[in-house]
Protein backbone atom coordinates (compact mmCIF):
# COMPACT_ATOMS: atom_id res chain seq x y z
CA UNK A 1 0.00 0.00 0.00
CA UNK A 2 1.11 3.56 -1.03
CA UNK A 3 0.89 6.05 1.06
CA UNK A 4 1.81 8.50 -1.90
CA UNK A 5 -1.19 10.82 -2.59
CA UNK A 6 -2.18 11.48 -6.29
CA UNK A 7 -3.00 15.02 -7.70
CA UNK A 8 -4.59 15.12 -11.17
CA UNK A 9 -3.51 18.35 -12.33
CA UNK A 10 -6.46 20.04 -14.84
CA UNK A 11 -4.73 21.96 -17.13
CA UNK A 12 -7.65 22.41 -19.47
CA UNK A 13 -8.48 25.56 -20.66
CA UNK A 14 -11.97 26.19 -19.27
CA UNK A 15 -13.89 24.64 -16.00
CA UNK A 16 -16.47 23.15 -18.68
CA UNK A 17 -13.66 21.21 -20.55
CA UNK A 18 -12.86 20.11 -16.84
CA UNK A 19 -16.19 18.84 -15.78
CA UNK A 20 -16.63 15.95 -17.22
CA UNK A 21 -13.24 14.35 -15.99
CA UNK A 22 -14.01 15.68 -12.31
CA UNK A 23 -17.93 14.23 -12.44
CA UNK A 24 -16.09 11.09 -12.67
CA UNK A 25 -13.42 11.12 -9.90
CA UNK A 26 -13.80 10.75 -6.09
CA UNK A 27 -11.82 12.59 -3.68
CA UNK A 28 -10.99 9.00 -2.13
CA UNK A 29 -9.41 8.31 -5.29
CA UNK A 30 -7.24 12.19 -5.44
CA UNK A 31 -6.73 15.12 -4.87
CA UNK A 32 -6.98 17.89 -7.79
CA UNK A 33 -4.24 20.66 -8.77
CA UNK A 34 -5.42 23.35 -10.66
CA UNK A 35 -2.77 25.53 -11.74
CA UNK A 36 -2.37 29.06 -13.85
CA UNK A 37 -4.82 28.20 -17.06
CA UNK A 38 -7.78 26.80 -15.58
CA UNK A 39 -7.75 29.01 -12.83
CA UNK A 40 -7.32 32.61 -15.06
CA UNK A 41 -10.61 31.32 -17.13
CA UNK A 42 -12.57 29.28 -14.36
CA UNK A 43 -11.97 31.46 -11.11
CA UNK A 44 -12.10 31.25 -7.66
CA UNK A 45 -16.46 29.91 -7.67
CA UNK A 46 -14.78 26.83 -9.55
CA UNK A 47 -12.40 26.33 -6.38
CA UNK A 48 -15.17 26.20 -4.15
CA UNK A 49 -17.00 24.60 -5.82
CA UNK A 50 -14.14 21.32 -6.27
CA UNK A 51 -13.49 22.23 -2.29
CA UNK A 52 -17.60 21.57 -1.62
CA UNK A 53 -17.39 18.41 -3.34
CA UNK A 54 -14.61 17.47 -0.78
CA UNK A 55 -11.70 17.35 -2.95
CA UNK A 56 -7.73 18.19 -1.60
CA UNK A 57 -7.34 20.93 -3.82
CA UNK A 58 -4.13 22.25 -4.99
CA UNK A 59 -3.89 25.83 -6.14
CA UNK A 60 -1.15 25.93 -8.10
CA UNK A 61 -0.84 29.63 -8.80
CA UNK A 62 3.32 30.12 -7.85
CA UNK A 63 3.64 33.24 -6.90
CA UNK A 64 6.51 34.95 -7.18
CA UNK A 65 6.50 38.67 -6.92
CA UNK A 66 7.47 40.97 -3.98
CA UNK A 67 7.34 40.07 -0.53
CA UNK A 68 3.95 42.59 0.16
CA UNK A 69 2.46 41.19 -3.57
CA UNK A 70 3.01 37.35 -2.45
CA UNK A 71 2.19 36.99 0.85
CA UNK A 72 -1.25 39.00 -0.21
CA UNK A 73 -1.92 36.74 -2.82
CA UNK A 74 -1.28 33.57 -0.93
CA UNK A 75 -3.78 34.74 1.58
CA UNK A 76 -6.11 35.32 -1.35
CA UNK A 77 -5.46 31.93 -2.35
CA UNK A 78 -5.88 30.36 0.87
CA UNK A 79 -9.40 31.77 1.50
CA UNK A 80 -10.89 29.71 -1.12
CA UNK A 81 -10.17 26.95 1.20
CA UNK A 82 -7.39 24.73 -0.88
CA UNK A 83 -6.12 22.34 0.92
CA UNK A 84 -2.18 23.54 -0.73
CA UNK A 85 -0.84 26.77 -2.05
CA UNK A 86 2.84 27.59 -3.83
CA UNK A 87 5.29 30.21 -4.23
CA UNK A 88 8.51 30.15 -6.11
CA UNK A 89 11.04 29.99 -3.76
CA UNK A 90 13.60 31.63 -5.91
CA UNK A 91 11.45 34.45 -4.44
CA UNK A 92 13.91 34.85 -1.47
CA UNK A 93 13.95 34.54 2.00
CA UNK A 94 11.85 37.86 2.99
CA UNK A 95 9.31 36.58 0.35
CA UNK A 96 9.19 33.02 1.54
CA UNK A 97 8.59 34.36 5.28
CA UNK A 98 6.02 37.04 4.51
CA UNK A 99 3.74 34.26 2.17
CA UNK A 100 4.37 31.90 5.56
CA UNK A 101 2.66 34.91 8.23
CA UNK A 102 0.17 35.59 5.55
CA UNK A 103 -1.94 32.84 6.70
CA UNK A 104 -0.21 31.91 10.07
CA UNK A 105 -3.25 32.94 11.87
CA UNK A 106 -6.30 30.96 10.01
CA UNK A 107 -7.42 27.98 12.12
CA UNK A 108 -7.43 25.95 8.92
CA UNK A 109 -4.41 27.41 6.96
CA UNK A 110 -3.55 25.02 3.68
CA UNK A 111 -0.29 24.02 3.42
CA UNK A 112 2.05 26.50 1.69
CA UNK A 113 4.78 25.08 -0.70
CA UNK A 114 7.60 26.17 -2.44
CA UNK A 115 9.04 25.68 -6.26
CA UNK A 116 12.53 25.13 -6.29
CA UNK A 117 14.06 23.65 -9.51
CA UNK A 118 10.43 23.42 -12.43
CA UNK A 119 10.88 19.76 -13.42
CA UNK A 120 11.12 21.06 -17.18
CA UNK A 121 14.35 22.82 -16.40
CA UNK A 122 18.01 20.71 -16.87
CA UNK A 123 21.70 22.01 -16.48
CA UNK A 124 22.01 23.83 -19.76
CA UNK A 125 18.25 25.65 -18.95
CA UNK A 126 19.69 26.87 -15.58
CA UNK A 127 23.22 27.91 -16.96
CA UNK A 128 21.59 30.25 -19.03
CA UNK A 129 19.84 32.26 -16.68
CA UNK A 130 22.99 32.65 -14.86
CA UNK A 131 23.07 29.65 -12.50
CA UNK A 132 26.36 27.69 -12.60
CA UNK A 133 25.24 24.59 -10.20
CA UNK A 134 23.98 21.38 -11.19
CA UNK A 135 20.00 20.98 -10.87
CA UNK A 136 19.93 18.52 -7.37
CA UNK A 137 22.55 21.58 -5.84
CA UNK A 138 20.06 24.76 -6.63
CA UNK A 139 16.65 22.48 -5.91
CA UNK A 140 19.01 22.02 -2.34
CA UNK A 141 19.97 25.13 -2.02
CA UNK A 142 16.09 25.99 -2.00
CA UNK A 143 14.82 23.51 -0.23
CA UNK A 144 16.99 24.28 3.04
CA UNK A 145 16.31 28.14 2.53
CA UNK A 146 12.05 27.02 2.11
CA UNK A 147 12.57 24.93 5.34
CA UNK A 148 14.44 27.96 7.24
CA UNK A 149 11.48 30.27 6.22
CA UNK A 150 8.93 28.30 7.79
CA UNK A 151 7.35 26.56 5.11
CA UNK A 152 6.00 22.97 4.93
CA UNK A 153 7.83 21.67 1.82
CA UNK A 154 8.84 21.77 -1.80
CA UNK A 155 7.93 21.13 -5.30
CA UNK A 156 10.86 19.39 -6.61
CA UNK A 157 11.38 16.40 -9.32
CA UNK A 158 11.15 12.68 -7.41
CA UNK A 159 15.02 12.51 -8.59
CA UNK A 160 15.42 14.77 -5.77
CA UNK A 161 12.92 13.95 -3.39
CA UNK A 162 15.30 11.64 -1.57
CA UNK A 163 18.01 13.82 -0.98
CA UNK A 164 15.57 16.59 0.64
CA UNK A 165 13.85 14.17 3.13
CA UNK A 166 17.67 13.83 4.00
CA UNK A 167 18.65 16.86 4.29
CA UNK A 168 15.54 18.70 5.62
CA UNK A 169 13.70 15.85 7.66
CA UNK A 170 10.93 14.09 8.02
CA UNK A 171 7.64 15.57 7.57
CA UNK A 172 8.64 18.66 4.98
CA UNK A 173 6.17 17.70 2.19
CA UNK A 174 8.00 16.65 -1.46
CA UNK A 175 5.33 17.12 -3.97
CA UNK A 176 6.65 15.74 -7.41
CA UNK A 177 5.23 16.61 -10.99
CA UNK A 178 7.40 15.15 -13.84
CA UNK A 179 5.65 12.23 -13.33
CA UNK A 180 5.67 9.56 -16.00
CA UNK A 181 4.79 5.79 -16.29
CA UNK A 182 6.83 3.85 -18.35
CA UNK A 183 5.49 4.16 -21.98
CA UNK A 184 4.29 7.96 -21.35
CA UNK A 185 5.19 10.73 -23.34
CA UNK A 186 7.49 13.01 -21.67
CA UNK A 187 6.52 16.03 -23.42
CA UNK A 188 8.01 19.15 -21.84
CA UNK A 189 9.19 17.55 -18.28
CA UNK A 190 13.03 16.46 -18.04
CA UNK A 191 13.53 15.13 -14.59
CA UNK A 192 11.20 12.45 -14.93
CA UNK A 193 10.24 9.78 -12.76
CA UNK A 194 7.75 6.48 -12.94
CA UNK A 195 4.84 6.39 -10.54
CA UNK A 196 6.26 3.06 -8.69
CA UNK A 197 9.57 4.44 -8.12
CA UNK A 198 8.46 7.52 -6.31
CA UNK A 199 5.85 6.19 -4.45
CA UNK A 200 8.74 3.88 -3.32
CA UNK A 201 11.10 6.61 -2.20
CA UNK A 202 7.97 7.84 0.39
CA UNK A 203 6.67 11.11 -1.49
CA UNK A 204 3.87 12.26 0.03
CA UNK A 205 2.53 14.32 -3.16
CA UNK A 206 2.48 13.03 -6.66
CA UNK A 207 1.16 15.40 -9.13
CA UNK A 208 0.09 13.26 -12.80
CA UNK A 209 -1.35 15.63 -15.61
CA UNK A 210 -1.23 14.69 -19.14
CA UNK A 211 -0.78 10.79 -18.61
CA UNK A 212 -4.35 11.20 -17.28
CA UNK A 213 -5.86 13.72 -18.95
CA UNK A 214 -4.64 12.99 -22.33
CA UNK A 215 -5.55 9.40 -22.08
CA UNK A 216 -8.59 8.13 -23.92
CA UNK A 217 -10.19 6.92 -20.61
CA UNK A 218 -8.53 9.25 -18.17
CA UNK A 219 -10.10 7.51 -14.81
CA UNK A 220 -8.77 3.93 -16.36
CA UNK A 221 -4.98 5.31 -16.56
CA UNK A 222 -5.78 7.15 -13.27
CA UNK A 223 -6.24 3.51 -11.88
CA UNK A 224 -3.69 1.87 -13.70
CA UNK A 225 -1.25 4.50 -11.71
CA UNK A 226 -2.90 3.33 -8.35
CA UNK A 227 -2.51 -0.54 -9.07
CA UNK A 228 0.81 -0.09 -10.05
CA UNK A 229 1.83 1.89 -6.52
CA UNK A 230 0.03 -1.66 -5.00
CA UNK A 231 1.81 -4.71 -7.33
O1 LIG B 1 4.10 23.40 -9.23
C1 LIG B 1 3.80 22.52 -10.03
O2 LIG B 1 2.76 21.89 -9.90
C2 LIG B 1 4.78 22.16 -11.06
C3 LIG B 1 6.11 22.40 -10.76
C4 LIG B 1 7.12 21.87 -11.56
O3 LIG B 1 8.32 22.01 -11.27
N1 LIG B 1 6.78 21.15 -12.65
C5 LIG B 1 5.47 20.94 -13.02
O4 LIG B 1 5.23 20.24 -14.03
N2 LIG B 1 4.46 21.48 -12.26
C6 LIG B 1 3.05 21.32 -12.68
O5 LIG B 1 2.72 19.93 -12.65
C7 LIG B 1 1.89 19.57 -13.75
C8 LIG B 1 2.55 18.45 -14.53
O6 LIG B 1 1.71 18.04 -15.56
P1 LIG B 1 2.11 16.88 -16.57
O7 LIG B 1 3.49 17.18 -17.09
O8 LIG B 1 1.04 16.98 -17.64
O9 LIG B 1 2.07 15.59 -15.79
C9 LIG B 1 1.65 20.83 -14.56
O10 LIG B 1 0.38 21.33 -14.19
C10 LIG B 1 2.74 21.79 -14.11
O11 LIG B 1 2.30 23.13 -14.10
Amino acid sequence: MSNSLIFVALDYADAESAWPLIDQLSPQQCGLKVGKELFTSAGPDFIKALVERGFKVFLDLKFHDIPNTAGKAVRAAAELGVWMVNVHASGGRRMLEAARDAIADMPNRPHLIAVTVLTSMTEEDLREVGITVSPQQQVLRLAQLTKAAGLDGVVCSAQEAQMIAQQCGDGFIRVTPGIRPVGAEQGDQRRVMTPPEAAALGIEVLVIGRPITQASDPVAALNAIHESLTA
